[in-house]
Order: C-alpha cells, then structure tokens, then sequence
C-alpha cells in the first residue's frame, strides 16, 4: 500500500510513455475481469458486424472499460479502438482504472533515453478489448486475449498483452489471468521464453479466419505441424513461448490494434512482425486499420527464408 501511494506522489517523475504502459498494465488486468463476468453470466449479446466478424458484450464492455481508463488519465493522446461504442454511454465508475502498475514503474532506472520526451501527439494508442472473439463464443477461452499496443510516430514501440484465461484449466481456486509486456529497448517481461523445437518448422495461422491464399502460403513454407488457433495475441505468445517457429496469415482480416501490442513485444526481444512483403507495418493515426498486405511473425528464426517461401500469387494479391 505505501509504495503504491510513494508512487503515485511522485508520478510526475516518470516518462509520460512509462505512465501511460504503467496504466495500460492495470487497465488490461480490469478488462480481463469484465471478460470473464461476461462469459461467467451466459449473456454474450454476440453481434455480427459482417461476415464471421464477431463482436460479444464483453467486446463493447472491455473496450468502454480501456478506453474511459486511458481518456481519463491521457486526454491529449489518440486512441483508436476495435469496437464502435457509444462515448456518451455511462460508464461504472469502478470500470474507470487510474492506478499504475508497480511492476512496470519499477523499470524507471533503465528506461530507454530514446522514449524519454515522447510527445502526446505523437502517440497512438491501439485497442483490442478481445482478441479472439470467435473462439470466445466457442468457449476456447485460452485464445482470449486483451491487447493495448502503443505507437510512437507510426512505429509500434510498447504493449500489453492480458491472457484473463491464463491458468483456468488448474480448476477452482487457481489465480487466473497473467499480463505480458514489453518495451523497444527495454525488453519483455511476465512470460517465459523459450526457443522453438530444433529440427521442426511448427506454424500458427488462423483458425476462424481461413481461405484458400491462406492456406496456400502456410503450406508453401513447408511446415511439419500446423497450429490452428485464434487471436493474433495468442500467436505471437506461442511464438515468444517457443511453441512455434512463424506466424503466417496471408489475409488482409488482421487490423492495427491485432498487431501493435505484440509486433511492439515481439520487436522488444528481437522478433519480427511484418507484412509478407517484409515491410513494416505502421500505425500513426491516418493510417488505414486493415493490415492489407497480410502478417508475417517470426522469433529466433530467418525471417526472410519465411518471406522468400511466400508464393508469388499471394504476394500479388494482398498489396499493402
Ligand atoms: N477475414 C477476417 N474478417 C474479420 N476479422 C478478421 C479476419 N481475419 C482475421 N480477423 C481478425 O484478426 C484477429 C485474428 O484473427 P484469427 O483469430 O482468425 O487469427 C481477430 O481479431 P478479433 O477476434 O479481435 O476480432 C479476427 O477477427
Ligand atoms: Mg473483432
Ligand atoms: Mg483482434
Ligand atoms: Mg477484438
């Protein structure tokens, strides 16, 4: 308690990027829990806002819940979220999190110099209040996840990844959820990495979200199993927790706030998320919300041997 009061006392010590992933830490853990109560009170609301493109209560509620957060304490600072919700709806009050997350402030000592004076305009702060909505209404609750990536000048550069189903198959009394996050320069933090299977070429794509260029290019990259699951933030946890070697999703379904927490993660550690041109994906505020020219992850592995198994007629047809 007395740290966490210390803290917030002297909060105008800390980099304004640091408050803001401090909050975003917190915030993710608290939409978490609204995620779960939904799926604990039965009463999903599920809404298709187009073709197989879900959108559940817990969508609208999670995403009301980060986005009155982060407004609250970062009024000058661009948001952009999934869902379509309505500003003037009210809110409960304890949906609205302030509070910074201890476990990131403490890295203040070595915070990198290059995000020291980052300029509110500057920032966009990406939203994804469920990751994985199909699979959500399916009850494969371990795909779930709620992303918040931050973007400094068009470059994905902080996130959060909250898993609010992390553990639920440990049964009754087991303390669900974890958060995982990162920092360009500063490094990833509440998982454990490991390296993929030497020997194999393990692939995640889509699971709810397939089509036949799809497929086409997950085969072309030679791969000895195939991984089908939801969310983009489940995958690219697959990829930092070595259970996988790539991500491939030659599809343009995949949107900003799907990619910037883990491209952001995954550049942290050394990783790379780009389209399956090799380009780099950008998200300042202008920017289109598709990702039109497809994903490509990978960690530990050679990028380019991946880019280069991409056919050609996939690369033509998705154009960034
Ligand atoms: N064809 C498509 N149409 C709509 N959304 C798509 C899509 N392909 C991928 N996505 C979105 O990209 C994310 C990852 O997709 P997938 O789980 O299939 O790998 C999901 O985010 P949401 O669950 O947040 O909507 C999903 O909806
Ligand atoms: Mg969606
Ligand atoms: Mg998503
Ligand atoms: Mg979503």
């Amino acid at each position: 308690m007395f740290t966490r009061a210390l803290s917030r006392l002297s909060v105008g010590f800390y980099p304004q990027l640091l408050r803001i992933l401090a909050t975003c830490g917190t915030t993710v853990s608290r939409a978490g829990r609204i995620v779960r109560a939904v799926s604990e009170n039965g009463k999903l609301g599920i809404v298709d806002k187009g073709w197989n493109d879900l959108q559940t209560e817990a969508d609208r509620a999670a995403q009301r819940c980060i986005v009155a957060s982060l407004s609250k304490s970062f009024p000058n600072v661009t948001i952009i979220g999934e869902e379509e919700t309505d500003p003037n709806e009210d809110i409960k009050p304890d949906w609205v999190e302030t509070s910074l997350d201890e476990n990131i402030l403490k890295h203040v000592s070595n915070f990198p110099e290059e995000w020291k004076d980052v300029k509110d305009e500057d920032i966009v702060i990406w939203v994804d209040p469920l990751d994985g909505t199909a699979e959500y209404t399916q009850g494969l609750l371990d795909h779930v996840t709620v992303l918040i990536g931050i973007a400094v000048k068009g470059k994905a550069v902080a996130g959060v990844i909250h898993q609010p189903y992390y553990n639920y198959k440990a049964g009754p009394g087991a303390t669900l959820g974890r958060t995982i996050w990162g920092m360009v320069g500063l490094g990833a933090f509440g998982y454990t990495q490991k390296q993929p299977p030497k020997g194999k070429n393990i692939i995640t794509t889509t699971r709810s979200h397939s089509n036949k260029v799809v497929t086409d290019s997950v085969d072309a990259c030679e791969p000895t199993e195939v991984i089908r699951v939801g969310g983009a933030g489940h995958k690219v946890l697959l990829l930092i927790e070595g259970e996988v070697h790539a991500y491939v999703f030659a599809s343009p379904g995949c949107k900003k706030w799907d990619t910037c927490a883990p491209e952001a993660i995954l550049t942290a550690i050394g990783g790379k998320l780009t389209d399956i041109h090799g380009s780099k994906l950008q998200y300042h505020k202008e920017v289109q919300h598709k990702n039109t020219a497809g994903v490509l992850a990978t960690f530990s592995v050679d990028h380019q041997w991946y880019l280069d198994k991409i056919p050609q007629s996939a690369k033509d047809a998705l154009k960034p």
